[in-house]
Formats: structure tokens, sequence, C-alpha cells
């Protein structure tokens, strides 16, 4: 048994060049042909419209690590799975892996599909280096685990994108690989097996290393210990703070623009500012923050109900502030509202913020006013989490 913390996967400086049209790509390959039999292949440099899809990518990963790799799309991160798979040759750098690999790249990919569910199995079993045998002895588990028992003997062309997903990663997780590699799938099953999956991840994950590709923060944050940031192929953040990796993606995806979903002509919204105590947008954890709506009413002489939301950077609403106490009072058409929304104590871990605000002439009504992304506010505190809060609680010896 090798040791605990042996690395697994290990690349170095990997680069990976794609030509953006057919037509020159065809002809640099036969140029990079003759190149290569002279022995003199200029592997670094980028020819007309050629550009890195992966360029000068380094790390290592030993078991019991799992590497989340995120990205916009068209980062690299599948083409730097199918390097590590061995589907596609890198232009430049090593990578070495040890052990049998797992992996789940494209959908259906490593799948015959005029096969039967059942002897794909065989089929994958077989790539991964086991005997018949051994198959035969992992093969009722791996049907349940994708739960398709019924439909196992059916030609894996008739699945459904699920379950393909299903018999994909069964069949690598039950096969315990050293290296599990998977790719976005995972997107396509069905909540219940996705909670599997997760499981099934924390019991490979002491004798594995998995690397995990994601669009969702929420897999990500859950299953990864490590994160790489891939931006136009290059590493923006290779490392352990997951949290870190993660805000600077969503940096890149800064939404700035308020919309507005939904007006009756009831009311005009003049202003939303968020502050401080400071006074400023910028508010520490933990303490009081002050929302400032300022609206006119154009039609109505009642106090609107408002919910104020308060959105994080996926736009998951995390927060909703309505204001119970005042709505249904009397005001005047034609007034000037100014509003105060005080919050003690706001507990939301550090990050970017978004406001929306919608207003009904009654609590059980219809909108009558909607706009989303108003404003933005940031939270800073001393550590970056992932969950929306960190409460503060007083924590006792009993
Ligand atoms: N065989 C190929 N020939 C030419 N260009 C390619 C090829 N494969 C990938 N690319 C290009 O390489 C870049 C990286 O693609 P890749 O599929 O690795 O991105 P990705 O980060 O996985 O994106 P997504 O999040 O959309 O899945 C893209 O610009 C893509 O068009």
């Amino acid at each position: 048994m090798e040791p605990n913390n042996d690395i697994l996967v290990k690349v170095e400086g990997l680069s990976k060049k794609f030509c953006k049209d057919l037509k020159t790509s065809l002809w640099y390959g036969v140029q990079d042909l003759f190149a290569a039999v002279r022995g003199n292949a200029n592997e670094r440099q980028l020819r007309p419209k050629e550009f890195w899809a992966v360029k000068d990518v380094s790390f290592e990963l030993r078991r019991g690590e799992c590497l989340g790799l995120i990205g916009h799309n068209g980062a690299g991160k599948s083409t730097l799975l199918k390097i590590l798979n061995g589907l596609i040759n890198p232009d430049a750098g090593s990578v070495t892996i040890k052990g049998k690999v797992g992996a789940l790249i494209e959908l259906g990919a490593g799948f015959n599909p005029i096969l039967s569910g059942r002897e794909n199995i065989y089929n994958n079993g077989a790539i991964l280096g086991f005997t018949r045998k051994e198959i035969d002895t992992k093969l009722d588990a791996i049907i349940d685990f994708a739960e398709i028992r019924e439909f196992i003997d059916m030609p894996v062309q008739h699945y459904s994108s699920g379950m393909k997903v299903r018999l994909g990663f069964a069949i690598a997780a039950q096969m315990e690989p050293d290296v599990l590699i998977i790719d976005e799938v995972l997107a396509v099953g069905d909540l219940g097996f996705v909670l599997k999956c997760f499981k099934t991840i924390d019991q490979l994950l002491p004798n594995t290393a998995v690397i995990f590709v994601s669009h969702s923060m929420v897999m990500i944050s859950r299953i990864c210990n490590d994160i790489m940031l891939l931006n136009h192929g290059e590493v923006q953040y290779c490392g352990k703070n997951v949290s870190k990796g993660i805000e600077l993606y969503y940096k890149t995806f800064a939404n700035k623009e308020g919309n507005v979903v939904f007006d009756d002509g009831s009311i005009e919204l003049i202003s939303c500012q968020v502050i401080s105590e400071g006074g400023n947008d910028i508010i520490n954890w933990n303490e009081n923050l002050m929302i400032k709506l300022h609206f006119r009413m154009l039609n109505l002489d009642k106090m609107p109900f408002i919910k104020v939301f308060i959105f994080d950077k996926e736009e998951r609403p995390v927060a909703l502030i309505p204001n119970y106490d005042m709505y249904n009072q009397e005001t005047s058409i034609a007034s000037n509202i100014n509003v105060s929304v005080n919050i003690s104590n706001i507990q939301l871990t550090m990050g970017v913020y978004s406001i929306a605000i919608e207003m009904h002439e009654d609590n059980n009504k219809n909108p009558i006013y909607r706009q989303n992304n108003i404003c933005t506010f940031s939270v800073s505190a001393e550590h970056d989490y992932w969950p929306a809060f960190c409460l503060d609680a007083t924590w006792v010896v009993n």
C-alpha cells in the first residue's frame, strides 16, 4: 500500500493550442508532421489563427485531494481533462498519473451506443484493467448504483442523458479508481442521483484523487478541497482557498445593471442606497446596515407592501426584509417618501450582494413594481467563507 500522501497526478507546464479555422489547422498539421520528422518542431509559438486553449498549467494532486476546476465557457477545462485522460496530446509539458483512472468526460463518451448497458460495463471495466471475473463481482453493485436494472439490456443509444451519466458514474465509482476525473456531466443527473454522487465521492476520497469540473459553485464548494480557476487557458488562481477561487470566478461575471421587471406606474422609485455605520457601501461583518429608499407615490394613497430581497453573487436570494410594520399606512398621492431600513449585526459572509425590491398594493395582491439589481454592497470579513451566513454564536463548554 502506497503512503497516504503520495502524488497521483503531476502536471508540469502543460499547454495545448488550437487553430480557429479548420483549413489552416489541417495545413499546420501537415507542417507539424514534417517538422516533427525533421526534429525541429517549434511547439511553443503561435501561428496566425492559433490560440492557447491551455497555457502553462502545473499542479499536483495527492490521494484524498479533490481539485475543483472552474472558469468561464471556453476557459480550457475540458481540454485539460482530455489531456489528463490521454484523449488528446499536449503541445508542451508533461502529465504523470499513477494508478487506475476513472473518467466521466463527455456524456455517453466511452460507451458503445449500439451495445447494451451490461456489455458497456464489461467494455469499460476491461479498459480500466479489470478481468471479466472481477467485473462479474462488481456488476450488481454497478447496476444497483445506477438504478437502471430494468434497462440494463437496452442499447445505450436509447438511454436518457440522466441514465447515461448514472451508468458512467456507477462504473467509474464502483471500480474504485485511484484518480477520478469528472467533467460537468453530473449537472444532468436528478437531485437524488447528485446527492448519491456526493456521498460516493466522500467515501472514495480518502483513497482517490478527484478532479471535478463544474459551473455550479454549490457542487464545487461541497466536494472540493483545492481549486483552480482558469481564464482563457491560463491559471488565474490555484490553491486550497476554495472560497477565494469562487470569489475570483464571480468577479469575472459582475452584473452591474439594474432591470425593472414590472412597473404599473403607481410608484416611482427614485433611489436605493445601502450604507454602513461608517457611511460607505462596504459593510464589515456583524456591523449594522441601513438601506435607504426614496420613492414617489404616483397613483397610491397608502404605503405599499414592500419586500427588499438580498441576492448573493449567484443571484440566489439569501434574505428577505418585508415592511410588515408600516404597510397600509395613510399617505397622499404625489408625496415623496423616504424610508430607512435598519438591520443590526449583518452576518452575511464576505462578498458582493445585490438588492431587489418588489412592491405590492397589498400583502396578497399582485406586484405593482419590481426592480432587480438596484444596487450592490460588499461585506468585508476577516475570513472568506462559502455559506451565505457566518453566525455570531456563543460557544460554551458544558
Ligand atoms: N478540437 C478542437 N479544435 C479547435 N478548438 C478547440 C477544440 N477543442 C476545444 N477547442 C477550443 O478550446 C477552447 C477551450 O475549450 P474547452 O472545451 O476546454 O473549454 P471549457 O472550459 O471546458 O468550456 P465549457 O465551460 O464551455 O465546457 C475553446 O475556445 C474551444 O473552442
